[in-house]
């Protein structure tokens, strides 16, 4: 049993995680300012502070008060278009408010740090697909960047100051909780939309290619980075392109949905490709995702029947 640290708990893939660390045992306390987190979300038995993660004096308080054993470190301005629209606050939450959290967790003696990145917004356009951790990340957001800048300085903290991490980067997760409102996520986008029997917009063709990964793999993948062995930097995805039709497709099926999709202007910066290659964290995490789009569609579905 560890005492752990999730910041952004009560978002989408965190609230996920800190179930799963209960159900191991685990003592969770949650930071979330609940900018994109939502209260219902949180699990009652994780000890909750209400702050965000910038807020210096709060966070000294915090790790002095619970001696962490692990960081997993997910708090984020989330949308890669408001990043674009207003970078310097995209960088004081993804940069800054990384930042502090590393300088606590190394004056704190925290063993590991773990930190959800990006697959999706890091590598950039023509790149080899599916794409591994050796491409040289060429990120076209501010998202993007942030999430780079975070990996660079956790390999200075690491060699700099000892601290131990695992950066995570995720393909395009989807799943329940994930939230339908503004630009992000696809999958809950249409998936709410088409329950609603309201228009479904695809931006471009349709044709362009992601690499979605289910919400309760890459929690896995969380939990397979506190092994001792495992550090340094994954693709966490499934390897396998769907393109927005092809989505889109299947949702309609599966909702019954009988309307054509409209089709809208391609949206500014939108990647033609991303699909990961996931084989590192095959072989060193000993991770492989097990829930299949199809079977994931299904599960997002029930939960967005159910009431979201
Ligand atoms: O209503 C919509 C919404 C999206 N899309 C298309 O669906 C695909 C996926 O779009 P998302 O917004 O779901 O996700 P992105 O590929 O833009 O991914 C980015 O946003 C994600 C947030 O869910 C993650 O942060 C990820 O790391 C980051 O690269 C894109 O081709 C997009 O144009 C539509 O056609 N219609």
């Amino acid at each position: 049993m560890a005492n752990v640290l999730v910041t952004g708990g009560a978002g989408f893939i965190g609230s996920h995680l800190v179930d799963a660390l209960l159900r191991e045992g685990h003592r969770v306390v949650v930071v979330d300012n609940l900018s994109n987190g939502k209260i219902e979300n949180l699990n009652r038995q994780a000890l909750f502070y209400q702050q965000s993660i910038q807020d210096e004096e709060m966070m000294e308080r915090v790790f002095m008060l619970h001696h962490f054993d692990y960081v997993f470190h997910l708090a984020a301005q989330a949308s890669v278009s408001v990043s674009v629209k207003e970078p310097v606050k995209d960088a004081m939450s993804n940069i800054v408010g990384s930042l502090v959290l590393l300088e606590k967790s190394v004056k704190y003696g925290v063993k590991k740090f773990i930190f959800s990145s990006t697959g999706g917004a890091i590598y950039g356009d023509d790149v080899p697909v599916p794409t591994n951790e050796e491409v040289c990340p060429k990120p076209v957001s501010p998202y993007g960047i942030a999430k780079r800048s975070v990996e660079m300085y956790l390999d200075f903290f690491k060699k700099e100051k000892g601290l131990d991490y695992v950066s995570l980067r995720y393909g395009n997760v989807y799943g329940p909780r994930q939230d339908p409102n503004g630009e992000a996520g696809v999958v809950a986008i249409f998936t709410s939309r088409m329950l609603k029997n309201e228009e479904v917009h695809i931006f471009g063709d349709g044709e362009y290619v992601r690499d979605y990964v289910y919400v309760s793999d890459v929690v896995e993948a969380n939990l397979l980075s506190l092994k001792p062995e495992v550090s340094g930097i994954f693709n966490i995805a499934t390897g396998v392109g769907t393109t927005v039709n092809q989505l889109f497709k299947m949702l309609a099926e599966l909702t019954n949905y009988s309307k054509e999709p409209v089709y809208a202007e391609p949206r500014k910066g939108d990647l033609r490709k991303s699909i990961l290659d996931c084989s590192k964290a095959e072989k060193l995490l000993g991770w492989k995702p097990k829930i299949d789009l199809k079977t994931g569609l299904a599960l997002t579905l029930e939960f967005f029947k159910s009431g979201g």
